[in-house]
């Protein structure tokens, strides 16, 4: 029996962010191995005119966890959904809800933050910031409570190379931000923001960053840990591979890519593209919520949750192998054949994103406009480019994170723990994965039938004739013009011509001898 499984057996668990990616995936976990646990909470707010029910029945009735529910059918009775909303002061939790979520507490994993590079500054640093600061105030009040996990990324300190399992000083006290948010207006903190975030790319990474300040500082008397993931991809091995979502991290660009949208990217080949199956992430975090309960370390122990150290894989060969993956399983309705290249250099870049990017684009919406369409190619194209644009920055370095406390966690779990709650990256085989996280974008994320197949790919060969043959119509224009214009291109084509003439001559000859 796994002693980290029987550990959740019993438990009342908080988990924020639960109707998240890495939320969802953790719940599944939980369900899966520790059918006996007692009751999760999950702090939900309502979405998109669905009610906080409506929301948790969508979630359980997925694909996700059509295992999870064999293994523990009354998931439905063990799941409480809690009203609240991160961006409001007291979170919003009623007083009835909050009395309960303080008394019963044993566990929590804070997953909810936003993780939009662009946000607003206010709105990042109410929650992920704020919010977290709320959380540990709530957690401070939790008789029962065993452990707090904030879920961070290893991205907090990107300004920095190298980057040690510590929490780094920011310039301005996460204090002075947050009451700083209160008083002054929009415009005013747009003006302060670039200052603000320095050298850090966006006020996503900027805000995590001050969250586990607020974590060291305010989580002084808690059992306190922090796992910063990095970039988080589809499922590896659990509950099936290939599991995705949402569009973060590489999987907006690979359907960019596949459906023939995306045709060049600048990114660093050579560059560590640091991406960490989800079930990965979710082990490593039901570990440390087992060993910080359990073992109760002194300090604050952060996990850096990466690949690039122990197992690397870079740009060039995921995007290479991404490729690879459309020629055996394409997406259905391409706008153009998936073909895409991978360049550090910004003219090139910007050759690309004309010729490859703009141009069809805007051919394509002067073909809608004659039909008597709305064209829209060019709207789509200037979104992407502008997703691609704030992506850059993370495809073009590489980061060394050190894993001594990830590493010193795995040796203390036996072997039937390293097992059910596998962390070990070097087991990862990257191009069996990539193919399955393709597999797994198409089905679960497109909703894309596996019997299109055949005809994704007779499209993908019109795609390929309709190239041919307007990149022949367009050199024979070009050519005609060139000769109008040169009597060097009109020799050039008449050499040609008589080459050509002389050359069919030679062989008509013996054959009319021969008759
Ligand atoms: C040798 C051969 C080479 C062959 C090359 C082949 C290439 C193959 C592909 C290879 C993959 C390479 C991928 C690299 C990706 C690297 C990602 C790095 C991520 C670093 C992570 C840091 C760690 C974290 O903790 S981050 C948490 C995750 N966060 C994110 O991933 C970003 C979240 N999203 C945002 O920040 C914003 O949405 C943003 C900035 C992307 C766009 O914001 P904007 O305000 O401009 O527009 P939106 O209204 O938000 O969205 C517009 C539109 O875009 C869709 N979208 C949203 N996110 C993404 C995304 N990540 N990728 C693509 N598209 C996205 C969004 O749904 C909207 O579409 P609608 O149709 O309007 O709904
Ligand atoms: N995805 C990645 O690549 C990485 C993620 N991380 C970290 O992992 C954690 C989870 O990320 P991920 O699951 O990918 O993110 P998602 O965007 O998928 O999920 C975010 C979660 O936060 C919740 N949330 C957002 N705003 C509020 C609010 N006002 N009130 C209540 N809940 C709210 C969302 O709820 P709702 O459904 O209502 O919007 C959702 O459940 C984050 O802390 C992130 O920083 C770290 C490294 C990489």
């Amino acid at each position: 029996m796994s002693t980290i499984a029987a550990f959740y057996g019993g438990k009342s668990i908080l988990i924020t962010g639960a109707t998240g990616f890495l939320g969802k995936v953790l719940m599944e976990k939980l369900f899966r191995t520790s059918p006996d646990l007692k009751v999760i909470y999950i702090l939900v707010r309502p979405k998109a005119g669905q009610t906080l029910q409506q929301r948790v029945v969508q979630i359980l009735n997925s694909k996700l966890f059509e295992k999870a529910k064999e293994v523990c059918p009354n998931v439905h009775e063990k799941i409480r959904a809690v009203y609240a909303d991160l961006n409001q002061n007291d979170l919003a939790i009623s007083k009835g809800d909050m009395q309960e979520l303080l008394s019963c507490t044993n566990i929590v994993f804070h997953c909810a933050a936003t993780v939009r590079f662009n946000d607003h500054l206010r709105h990042a640093v109410q929650l992920n910031v704020t919010a977290t600061q709320k959380l540990l105030l709530m957690a401070s009040q939790m008789p029962k409570l065993e452990a707090f996990i904030h879920i961070s990324t290893a991205f907090s300190n990107c300004n920095l190379k190298h980057i040690d399992e510590v929490i780094y000083p920011c310039p301005v006290e996460p204090k002075k931000i947050i009451d700083s948010m209160e008083w002054l207006d929009d415009a005013i903190i747009d003006e302060i923001t670039p200052k603000l975030i320095g050298d850090q790319p966006n006020t996503y990474t900027y805000t995590k960053a001050l969250g586990e300040m607020v974590v060291q500082q305010e989580g002084g008397n808690l059992n306190v840990a922090i796992v910063r993931p990095s970039i988080v991809g589809a499922t590896w091995q659990e509950p099936f591979p290939g599991w995705v979502d949402n569009l973060n991290g590489p999987s907006g660009l690979i359907i960019a890519t596949g459906k023939g949208f995306l045709r060049a990217l600048r990114a660093t080949p050579m560059a560590v593209a640091d991406v960490i199956p989800v079930d990965i992430v979710v082990n490593l975090t039901l570990a440390v919520g087992w060993y910080t309960a359990v073992q109760r370390p002194k300090s604050t122990l952060i996990y850096h949750c990466t690949s690039g150290n122990l197992n690397p894989c870079y740009w060039g060969k995921m995007g290479f192998q991404v490729l690879a993956t459309f020629e055996k399983i394409p997406f259905e309705r391409a706008f153009r054949r998936p073909n895409a290249d991978l360049t550090s250099n910004t003219f090139t870049t910007q050759y690309w994103n004309a010729v490859s990017h703009w141009a069809p684009a805007i051919i394509y919406d002067f073909y809608l406009r004659l039909t008597g369409r709305k064209p829209r190619m060019t709207k789509l194209m200037n979104r992407l480019l502008r997703t691609v644009s704030m992506l850059e920055y993370f495809i073009n370095r590489s980061w060394e994170w050190s894993t001594c406390n990830t590493e010193m966690l795995m040796s203390k779990l036996s072997p039937e723990d390293q097992r059910v709650f596998n962390f070990d990256v070097r087991q990862l085989n990257w191009l069996e994965y990539i193919e399955n996280y393709v597999l797994g974008i198409k089905k679960y994320l497109l909703k894309e039938d596996m019997a299109g197949i055949p005809e994704a790919k007779q499209h993908l060969k019109r795609l390929r004739n309709i190239h041919y043959l307007f990149n022949t119509a367009l050199f024979l224009i070009a050519w005609r013009l060139l000769m109008a214009r040169s009597q060097m291109a009109r020799n050039v084509w008449f050499f040609i011509v008589s080459f050509c003439y002389k050359f069919l001559s030679y062989f008509r000859a013996p054959r009319t001898l021969k008759i």
